[in-house]
């Protein structure tokens, strides 16, 4: 296989995430073994609480420009990865630097049931920090861009997720986020919407856009995407060409489906074996410095960028590919939910 070292590649970084850890206290109905406390509660059904390790330790670098595909088995991670990069939620430990604030589909732009498709556009648009002359000027573009037809003018309640999906999608894109995560399906069997999604994200991207798109579906990420990352258990266990890994990926799930989980542990691990991993360092930050990432200066943030075979990892000591200076703040927690408007504030915000 062939090395990423051997291309290095010099855009600079979007995203990194080095070291994150992320774990839900969770109750559990489990037995709790023998003794007697553990007994009475067994008695009593009122269960126990359980830690849940959702991430264990990943780290990426992700760079302006890139589509990178996040797949992996249910439970792997792959939401919380995407929602600790947007700030939705704050790391147990570890560190997320982007170069802005990242757009997490979905999230950002709540829309409205009662209103029509239309009436939400402008209203998503408001929600994702557009002045109302930007939102007017985006809305026939977010139009097109959703393919939905004359249901544009129905009210969003009575929509398909998938057509609710459309709309969020086009809707994001047209903010023209730097930074856009998805983490739900994009409806690939209408070939309108695929083929407009397909040239908005294009479009995107080539304005040195960064996007991560969650999806089980392999051959999405191989149509869509330039890299994957596939996650299990909390971990990156393979991260590279987005052709290869969903390949492998493939593979490993219908061997799973299958019950073939002999030849679907033995494919985990040559996975594991041939895969690399991306390692980065935050070596000096100065925003970080600051003690409320909120008012954080913009400075210059040192990283260093490993790519280790994962056989070897931790032992070995590989040299540092490259050391990026670039100007990165720490990811603001709830940063975007808090402009989200309440139904009625909704309704004042579209008579303006
Ligand atoms: N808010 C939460 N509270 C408790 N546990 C959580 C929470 N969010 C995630 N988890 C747990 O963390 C683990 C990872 O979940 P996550 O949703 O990130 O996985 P995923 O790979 O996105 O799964 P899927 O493909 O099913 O969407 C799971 O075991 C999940 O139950």
């Amino acid at each position: 296989m062939e090395r990423r070292s051997e291309t290095t590649d010099y855009r600079a970084p979007a995203v990194v995430v080095e070291d994150v850890h992320m774990g839900y206290t969770v109750r559990t109905s489990k037995p709790k073994g023998r003794s007697l406390p553990a007994r009475v509660l067994n008695r009593l059904n009122l269960g126990t609480m359980e830690k849940v390790e959702a991430l264990r330790g990943v780290s990426l670098m992700a760079r302006q420009g890139e589509f990178i595909g996040v797949i992996g088995a249910n439970g792997s991670g792959k939401s919380t990865l995407l929602r600790l990069i947007a700030g939705v939620e704050r790391p147990d430990h570890g560190i997320i630097l982007a170069q802005r604030q990242p757009t997490l589909l979905g999230v950002n732009a709540a829309l409205q049931p009662a209103l029509s498709g239309a009436a939400n556009v402008r209203l998503g648009c408001l929600a994702m920090g557009m002045t109302p002359e930007q939102a007017e000027s985006v809305k026939n573009e977010v139009v097109r861009l959703s393919a939905l037809g004359d249901a544009i003018n129905r009210p969003m309640g009575g929509y398909s997720s998938g057509m609710s999906s459309r709309l969020r999608f086009a809707i994001a894109v047209a903010a023209r986020p730097k930074i856009l995560l998805i983490d739900e399906a994009l409806s690939t069997g209408d070939a309108t919407f695929a083929a407009r999604s397909e040239e908005a994200m294009n479009a995107m991207l080539s304005e040195a856009g960064t996007v991560f798109l969650v999806n089980h579906a392999a051959k999405v990420i191989q149509e869509m995407c330039d890299r994957a990352i596939w996650m299990h258990d909390g971990k990156v266990i393979m991260d590279g060409d987005a052709e290869e890994v969903a390949e492998k990926y493939r593979w490993w799930s219908w061997n799973v489906a299958q019950g073939e989980l002999v030849t679907a542990q033995k494919l985990l691990e040559d996975a594991v074996e041939k895969g690399e991993m991306q390692e980065v360092r935050v070596v000096d930050d100065l925003a970080l410095k600051d003690t409320d990432p909120r008012h954080a200066r913009r400075g210059r943030t040192e990283v260093e960028e490993y790519r280790r075979p994962q056989t070897t990892w931790p032992g070995l000591d590989v040299p540092v590919e490259r050391t990026f200076e670039t100007d990165m703040l720490p990811v603001v927690t709830d940063v975007r939910l808090e402009q989200v408007p309440q139904p009625r504030r909704a309704r004042d915000v579209l008579r303006n």
